[in-house]
């Protein structure tokens, strides 16, 4: 009998953590297969565009400390790959000083040892120039944070992975999975047979989760990306140091507003709202809600003088958003041997090299390099087939 349909793993969805499992998996030598539903690469999942942050400021402890080790895998895979992933910028965060937000991430820092500066009303302007700090907030910078070449680095760690061996299958789009002790993967091609299946399909998590009987309480939204210009161009260029930031909120809303230094785009500043109007992940475009960027308007147009307060830019993406905003990393409750990871909330990019060793980890039944509890799915009320 023919052995071309059958590997040791079967990763689902060729985004940042599907792409970075199946390279951990292949460094550990494992006949693996990455399948992606549409041709390589693509814009209509989460892990696309130019840019993202990378930080350790957090309000929990656990991941700051899983971005320790984080760091050093970006850093390896930029080395191994001959290509740069990130660049330090530092991160500004601010909000109120009285907001358990800002105090908390202050705190993570500070306990953690993360190289931090605190800024104050005083000496603000000197370092950041072209915003206003709003009265009564507070400013912290993490100094190792910057921006990571998103679309570069999904290219990067796909090509490592198929250096290794590794086998991605583009425009195959999974429609079935069968559980067993060997799983069955049924493509818009093929058939394909795994000793254990990762699933990191992004805003379709539940559309192939239900094959296993299984669905997780996740909330698909569309995420307004906007660039703004900058008035006199170059001000807020990542040459002129300037950082990427957040806050934690403000007098606009109570949900994040953040930004990175204008550099893909000429003159364009990036800053969104960490929030959006629910979408199914198939009709995004047909979700046209823009309160966000009404939001955006007002708070550029108070506190970031130097920018039009209208977009020049505005693409889209998706965030697959858990209730408690935190990662989704577990086995399958009743068929062990099939792995999931998804609901990213928004801020797992930063996280792939240390998501993928996780899911690898797991696919392999061995004992996971980190405390997955706050992952774990017991903390949802799942709804699993009785029949499981
Ligand atoms: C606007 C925006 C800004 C963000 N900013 C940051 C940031 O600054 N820092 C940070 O760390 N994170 C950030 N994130 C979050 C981060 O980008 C996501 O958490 C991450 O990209 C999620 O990756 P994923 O692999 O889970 O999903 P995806 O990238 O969506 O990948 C899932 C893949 O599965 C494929 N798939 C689905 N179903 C099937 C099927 N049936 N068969 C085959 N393939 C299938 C999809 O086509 C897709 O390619 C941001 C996200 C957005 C949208
Ligand atoms: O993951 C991040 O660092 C950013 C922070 C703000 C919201 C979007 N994601």
């Amino acid at each position: 009998m023919s052995t071309e349909g059958e590997y040791e793993c079967i990763v689902i969805g060729a985004g940042v953590q599907g792409s970075f499992t199946a390279y951990q998996l292949a460094q550990r030598d494992k006949k693996t297969l990455l399948l992606e539903q549409f041709v390589l690469p693509h814009s209509r999942g989460s892990s696309h565009g130019q840019t993202r942050i990378i930080r350790k400021a957090y309000e929990q402890d656990f991941y700051t400390h899983m971005m320790e080790e984080c760091y050093e895998l970006w850093a390896q895979l930029e080395r191994e790959a001959g290509v740069k992933l990130y660049r330090q910028t530092g991160l500004l965060v601010m909000g109120p000083e009285s907001s358990q937000s800002y105090q908390l991430i202050k705190n993570t820092l500070h306990r953690n040892k993360v190289p931090m500066v605190i800024l104050n009303q005083e000496n603000f302007s000197q370092h950041i120039p072209h915003v206003n700090l709003a009265e009564g907030d507070g400013a912290v910078v993490d100094i190792s944070a910057g921006v990571l070449y998103a679309d570069r680095a999904l290219k990067t760690v796909q090509g490592q992975f198929q250096k290794l061996g590794g086998v991605i299958r583009d425009k195959e789009k999974v429609t079935d999975i069968k559980p067993g002790s060997v799983v069955t993967v049924s493509t818009s091609a093929g058939v394909y047979r795994a000793k254990s299946v990762v699933i990191t399909a992004g805003p379709w998590a539940n559309r192939l989760l239900v094959h296993t009987g299984l669905q997780l309480p996740l909330k698909v939204v569309k995420i307004n990306v906007c660039y703004w210009r900058e008035k006199v161009p170059g001000s807020y260029n990542v040459k002129q140091r300037f950082p990427c930031f957040l806050l934690t909120e403000g007098e606009e809303s109570k949900e994040n507003i953040y930004g990175l230094p204008s550099n893909e785009y000429p003159g364009l500043v990036k800053i969104c709202y960490h929030a959006g109007a629910e979408t199914d992940p198939d009709q995004r475009d047909r979700q046209t809600d823009r309160s966000d960027i009404d939001i955006l308007q007002r708070y550029i147009a108070r506190c970031l003088p130097g920018l039009v307060p209208e977009p020049a830019v505005v693409e889209s993406c998706l965030y697959t958003q858990t209730p408690d905003h935190h990662f989704v990393l577990d086995c399958h409750p009743v068929y062990s041997n099939i792995v999931f990871g998804a609901g990213f909330s928004g801020h797992g990019f930063k996280f792939g090299p240390i998501i993928g060793k996780l899911l690898c980890e797991l696919s392999l039944g061995e004992v996971p390099s980190y405390d997955l509890s706050p992952f774990r799915i017991r903390r949802f009320q799942t709804k699993t087939k009785s029949a499981l």
